[in-house]
């Protein structure tokens, strides 16, 4: 597996600004006011002063008879950071299906605030019925919020219709795009036709007048995109794309919204599996490297992905594709307890090193791949992008042993804290089943079937791979496909 690194949004980075964020500090730390003005602000005059960091408001004190200011009111100063802030309107007032003009109103800040891991937009009012006033604090905060370099203005976008239950669809236009929108992002927008369309129209499409990838749909769908943008990539530079031992970066970042039964990938970035969290990472330019890796057969480049599963994770998902009329979940329920009923061990070589012996599973993993079933992720032990991978080997055992392994994904108890299993931070790793599987003759029915021509499965990502009997990777660092 080879090591490459894939560029996404994070959770709760913040972004630098160029020099106007930065600059404007008067002596003794003070920052310069760019504006000053009164507006109000809710049921209050405030005194409002905008610096090229800060947007600060203080209510105004009513003067008493005497011309003393009243002390008893609370005069407490607020503010937020313009790095909070994504986007600035002019406020007017609109009869229903007017789409221009109105009386002006004041400015709307909309602001990005954070708990824990989740993200929400949030409106500010700035009530002032001065058009020259409005105006050019509009143009001032705008110019501010253009001066950060990483939110993009342009975006291509691929949903995936079929994605969970036919959601992603109604995700994009009901929670995505009315945020894209009110952050004045342009978006050209592809809906996939069948398994394959986002990567064959990535080959081809006009990517430079783009500013980053976004998908809406699942991992299948994430992986495949990010195989895309990274195969795109190699392409573009004249690089035998059979045989990639360094390739090049990405050139757009990748941005991932949630919305497929499956989501390691957006839940490990984003620390959490929510659409408009996702979307305001985007928007706001969080842009985190992550790792991702080359998979190859002795031939050649078989994808770029970020997690692989040799044995009962590939098994699993096997038996799961064959059941997809099935509910997803019931459909992994099922898959899972039928391949722990036949479970069976691989006879295999895994090189780095070099072990051998009988595993029940081996798995590749150059992120944490957080999810429900494994909060703190199947490969707790790795990063987004510290330039190694997982190699978590779970050598033959008795299946109550194995069950109590997967059953402490799901609890606060170290997974890996077993004799049987084994864990690596490596780079580069080769697997080579050494016979054909196992031992039960119900399932060797089914693996023949997957396996006719000496081949074994892999789910990378949660695809179903079946060509390779030898499967080599490499952990690819700092490329240049992000992930917002
Ligand atoms: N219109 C389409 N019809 C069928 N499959 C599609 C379509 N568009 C994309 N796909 C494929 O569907 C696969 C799964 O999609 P995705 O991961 O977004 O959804 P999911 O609900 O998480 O899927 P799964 O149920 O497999 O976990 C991807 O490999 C993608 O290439």
């Amino acid at each position: 597996m080879f090591r490459e690194t894939l560029y996404m949004t994070r959770r709760g980075a913040a972004p630098r600004a160029r020099d106007p964020q930065r600059g404007g500090e008067a002596a003794g730390g003070e920052e310069t006011p760019l504006l000053r003005g009164i507006f109000q602000i809710g049921k209050r005059s405030c005194d409002v002063v905008l610096s090229a960091r800060q947007l600060r408001w203080s209510p105004i004190q009513p003067e008493s008879r005497g011309g003393d200011s009243n002390m008893n009111l609370p005069c407490k100063e607020e503010f937020v950071e313009m790095k909070d802030i994504f986007s600035v309107k002019l406020k007017r007032r609109r009869f229903v299906g007017q789409k221009k003009g109105g009386v002006l109103l004041g400015i709307t800040v909309f602001v990005c605030l954070k708990k824990e891991n989740k993200l929400k937009d949030s409106a500010i009012n700035f009530n002032n019925v001065s058009e020259d006033h409005c105006h050019s604090w509009f143009r001032c905060l705008k110019e501010i919020l253009n001066g950060f370099p990483n939110r993009p203005k342009s975006l291509k976008v691929f949903v995936n219709p079929n994605s969970h239950k036919r959601e992603a669809t109604r995700v994009y236009y009901e929670q995505v795009a009315p945020l894209f929108k009110l952050a004045d992002i342009k978006t050209d927008v592809a809906v996939t036709e069948y398994e394959g369309h986002a990567l064959s129209l990535l080959k081809e499409c006009e990517l430079h007048s783009f500013d980053g990838v976004v998908c809406v749909g699942g991992d299948g769908s994430t992986s495949e995109i990010a195989h895309g943008l990274l195969l795109r990539a190699q392409m573009d530079a004249g690089r035998d794309t059979d045989h990639i031992l360094s390739p090049v970066r990405a050139p757009l970042p990748l941005g991932i919204i949630p919305a497929g039964s499956t989501n390691v990938l957006a839940h490990t970035l984003h620390g959490i599996n929510h659409a408009v969290t996702a979307t305001l990472h985007i928007i706001m330019g969080y842009i985190q490297p992550v790792d991702i890796c080359t998979f190859s057969s002795p031939s050649k480049l078989l994808r770029f992905g970020f997690s692989a599963m040799f044995g009962f994770g590939a098994r699993t998902l096997a038996l799961a594709e064959k059941h997809r009329w099935m509910p997803s979940n019931q459909r992994r329920d099922f898959a899972v307890i039928k391949t722990l009923a036949s479970l069976k061990y691989a006879d295999s070589k895994v090189q780095w090193h070099t072990i051998q012996g009988h595993f029940l599973n081996v798995s590749i993993m150059a992120i944490p791949c957080l999810c429900s079933m494994a909060p703190r992720g199947l490969a707790p032990n790795t990063r987004l992008n510290n330039g190694s991978m997982a190699l978590i080997v779970v050598r033959n055992t008795s299946r109550a042993e194995f069950i109590k392994h997967l059953k402490r994904y799901a609890s606060v108890k170290n997974q890996f804290n077993f004799p049987f299993v084994e864990t690596y931070a490596v780079q580069e790793v080769k697997v080579q089943p050494r016979t054909k599987i196992g031992c039960n003759t119900e399932e060797n029915v089914y693996l023949h079937a997957t396996s006719a021509e000496g081949n074994y499965p892999w789910n990378i990502d949660g695809d179903l791979m079946e060509e390779a009997s030898e499967v080599h990777y490499i952990v690819q660092e700092k490329n240049s496909c992000q992930v917002e």
